[in-house]
């Protein structure tokens, strides 16, 4: 046994795999059988959810541990926020980490722990969830694009869905961009968010997406920022550094500048 005594949000597994292992060389190596490697953590409820983002980024770029393979998760969350990972459509509990799970793995909660089984005592029960990554997500965007459109769709919760969709956009588009994009999906505005599937989110995502390219500086736009305008959005976006690989074919590693808005958009 190897004890590396570090923090886990700072810690690339992978790389202390690296030095261990070779990734599998044939060209289907992703959609072959699971490997025989796992991820297993007792988190601390504080580290969770930054963690499971984090883990679920690394694996819709195949990288961090996944540049091994279809390597499962199993980790343990707040009952509450397990039951938001693995949410189906339609309950209180779906929100935009059910999306981000399920479009990219497939959660499973496989059972429960009472909270006096701990010392000390949390307030709260335990869900321990396993996530196997899926062979083909089932959202072609990159996890950024789908990630934003989830945020703001899910903004109003007890709202028709239209009114956080338009949240993506400043308020002099918001009418024309939102309505097309609804039109293109097949969306009724009036629906609430917890309504839509995964298929819908992926329509929604992906004309985003469209939207962004033919609008510069769109991605970049936060509602809540005042100063915000798409002229001074598209210089800032120009001045990001190049794009590198996203998705097909999937990047190996993090080469690059995660957050750069190139690298968030399909061409
Ligand atoms: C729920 S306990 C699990 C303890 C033990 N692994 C077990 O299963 O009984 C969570 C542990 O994570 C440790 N921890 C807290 N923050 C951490 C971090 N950022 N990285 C790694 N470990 C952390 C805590 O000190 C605590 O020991």
């Amino acid at each position: 046994m190897f004890i590396h005594h570090k923090d886990a949000l700072r810690t690339e597994i992978g790389d202390i795999w690296k030095t261990e292992l070779n990734r599998p060389e044939s060209i289907d190596w992703y959609n072959s059988n699971l490997p025989s490697m796992h991820v297993i953590g007792n988190l601390p409820f504080n580290i969770a959810s930054p963690l499971i983002i984090k883990y679920l980024r690394d694996m819709s770029y195949r990288r961090g541990v996944w540049q091994y393979g279809r390597v499962p998760l199993t980790l343990t969350f707040q009952l509450e926020v397990a039951k938001r990972i693995c949410s189906p459509i339609a309950c209180d509990t779906r929100s935009r980490i059910s999306i981000m799970a399920q479009y990219i793995s497939e959660p499973q909660m496989v059972f429960q722990i009472s909270g006096s089984c701990f010392v000390p005592r949390p307030q709260v029960d335990v869900g321990v969830v396993r996530f196997v990554p899926r062979k083909v997500p089932l959202v072609n965007t990159s996890f950024e694009v789908l990630e934003k459109v989830c945020r703001q769709v899910f903004h109003y919760r007890q709202k028709y869905m239209e009114k956080g969709l338009k949240t993506l956009y400043p308020p002099e588009l918001e009418d024309e961009l939102a309505d097309e994009l609804l039109k293109k999906c097949r969306i009724d505005p009036t629906t609430t968010s917890i309504r839509l599937g995964i298929e819908q989110f992926a329509d929604l995502a992906e004309g985003y997406n469209q939207q962004c390219l033919r609008h510069p500086g769109l991605f970049l736009y936060d509602y809540t920022n005042k100063h915000h305008t798409l002229e001074k959005l598209a210089k800032e976006q120009n001045a990001l550094p190049p794009p590198s690989p996203v998705f097909h074919p999937p990047s190996r590693g993090s080469e690059g500048d995660e957050w750069s808005l190139k690298n968030f958009i399909i061409q």
